[in-house]
Formats: structure tokens, sequence, C-alpha cells
């Protein structure tokens, strides 16, 4: 895991512009494997902080109208900066989502959008069977991934029961198998800012996207295994077993 070692090295800074229900998960997460978060809501702020970050996350899953110009200012400005920026477009099969998404990816350009099947679906003008934040159809399947990847020029992520990862040629997947993704609001907002992290320590986006995934899922089964069977300590569990992962590099630097 040359990527994860050079986290503990560098420790990056990754920015947020999260959404209200998810991001102390998020924040730990990128703490967790060596990163440093940061949140903000203020334009005001976003170029001083970009300019020092070196990722940035933006998660739209309870961005507004007020909100958009903050998030449209900060993907231009990571652009400019060369920065990348990671995009959870958190059900954007729902109207007024979409229209929000459309406007953002005309201004911005993404260098991961990762989504569940009906998100990554909706990117490439297909449909898989949603309800909420969830996907409620699994698939398997690489095609909407790379046709998305080819509409909007990023790498893309699609997370389920099998996670497919694309820059619209190369397709590697990620089958690892945990009991309590699936009902832990956030695990995909958590998986988002991993990704993030990674890539704020290399140039390649689909090995950096691809190496977070695999992380991910791995704690993810071990974390499986250090509950008794009920879903409420997942997640910390996950969280304890990055950070081993992590610490793991560092005693091997
Ligand atoms: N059916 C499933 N079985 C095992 N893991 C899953 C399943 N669905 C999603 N996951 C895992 O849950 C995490 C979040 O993905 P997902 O649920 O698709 O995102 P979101 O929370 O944004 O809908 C990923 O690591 C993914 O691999
Ligand atoms: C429930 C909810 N509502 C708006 S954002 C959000 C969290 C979505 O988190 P995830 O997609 O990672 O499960
Ligand atoms: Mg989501």
């Amino acid at each position: 895991m040359v990527i994860l070692k050079k986290i503990q090295e560098e420790h990056p800074l990754v920015l947020n512009l999260a959404n209200s229900v998810t991001q102390q998960y998020v924040a730990n997460v990128i703490s967790y494997i060596g990163g440093s978060p940061l949140m903000t809501t203020a334009i005001e702020d976003v170029e001083e902080l970009l300019s020092i970050s070196n990722s940035l996350v933006l998660n739209t899953g309870t961005i507004n109208e007020k909100e958009l110009p903050l998030f449209i200012e900060a993907g231009r400005k990571a652009n400019e900066l060369g920065k990348p920026v990671v995009l959870d477009p958190v059900a954007v099969m729902l109207p007024y989502r979409a229209s929000v998404i459309s406007r953002l990816i005309k201004e911005v350009k993404f260098t991961v959008i990762r989504g569940n099947a009906a998100e990554i679906a909706w990117f490439a003008q297909s449909k898989i069977a949603s309800k909420g934040i969830d996907a409620i159809e699994d698939n398997t399947n690489s095609k909407n991934a790379i046709i998305a990847s080819q509409i909007t020029g990023a790498v893309i992520v699609q997370s389920g029961q099998v996670d497919i990862i694309t820059d619209g040629k190369s397709v590697l997947t990620v089958d690892t198998h945990s009991s309590f993704f699936k009902v832990n609001v956030g695990a995909g907002d958590m998986l988002s800012a991993t990704i993030a992290t990674f890539l704020a320590a290399t140039t390649n986006s689909l090995q950096g996207a691809y190496e977070a995934t695999i992380l991910f899922g791995k704690a993810g089964e071990r974390a499986s295994q250090l509950v008794n069977n009920l879903p409420g300590d997942f997640i910390p569990k996950v969280l304890d077993v990055l950070y081993q992962f992590a610490q793991e590099q560092v005693r091997e630097n």
C-alpha cells in the first residue's frame, strides 16, 4: 500500500464541503487513515483554505440554492490550483438534486465521482431502482460506470456489493464482503473522503481511487468479524480497523 504509506508521511489536508448528516464520520475517517480533515461552509474562506489543501470533496447530500455558489467557487478554485476534486452526488436521481449537479458539472472538472449504482446510472443517462439516498437494485455491471466516465471525464467509483472503478477504459473491481455497510448511513460519504485522502497523495487517480476502495472494503470485512451481528458498532469498528491499517504503515516507515 504505497499510497497509504505516503499519507502517513505527508498528512495531506482534505477540505470538505460536507453534508450535515455524516460530517463527524467523514472527518474521522480522514484523520484515522493519516490525513487532516477540514470542513467549511464559508465562501469567504474557500480560496485561502484551498491554497493549503491537498484535495477537495464536494458532497451534495444537503446542498441548497444558497450553498451552490460556494460549491462552484470551491470546485473552480481547486481546478485552477490543480488540486484533485471528488464529487459525492447524494441522491442525484431526484429532480432538484439533478438540477444542482447539472449546473455543478458544467463549472467544475471532477477527478473522481463516487456514487452508488443508482447515482452513477444518472451520469450514464440510465436508471437503476432507488429510494432516496439508496440504490435498491444491485448492479455489478460496469457499463454505466464506463459511460459515466466517458461523459464526465472523471474516474468513476460505483460502489455496491461489488465496487467498480473505471477511467472509461480500464475497469477494476473490489469484491469484499461486509455485513453492515448497506444499513449504515454515511458509509458512502466515508468512502468518498477516503478516496480524496488517497488522491491527495498520488497523481494517478485511477490507482488512488482503487487503493482507497480496497482499503475501505478490507476494513469493512475485518469490522464484520468484530461486531456481534448488530449494526450499531460497525462504523466505529471500521474506523478502528482503518486506524490499525494506517498505524501498520507508520511502523513500516
Ligand atoms: N450489498 C452490499 N454488500 C456489501 N457491501 C456493500 C453493499 N452495498 C454497498 N456496500 C459497501 O458500502 C459502502 C458504501 O457504498 P454504497 O452503499 O453504495 O454508498 P452510499 O452509502 O452512498 O449509497 C462501499 O464500501 C460499498 O462497497
Ligand atoms: C441521509 C442523508 N440525507 C442527506 S445526505 C444523507 C447522508 C447520505 O450518506 P450515505 O450516502 O453515505 O449513506
Ligand atoms: Mg451516498
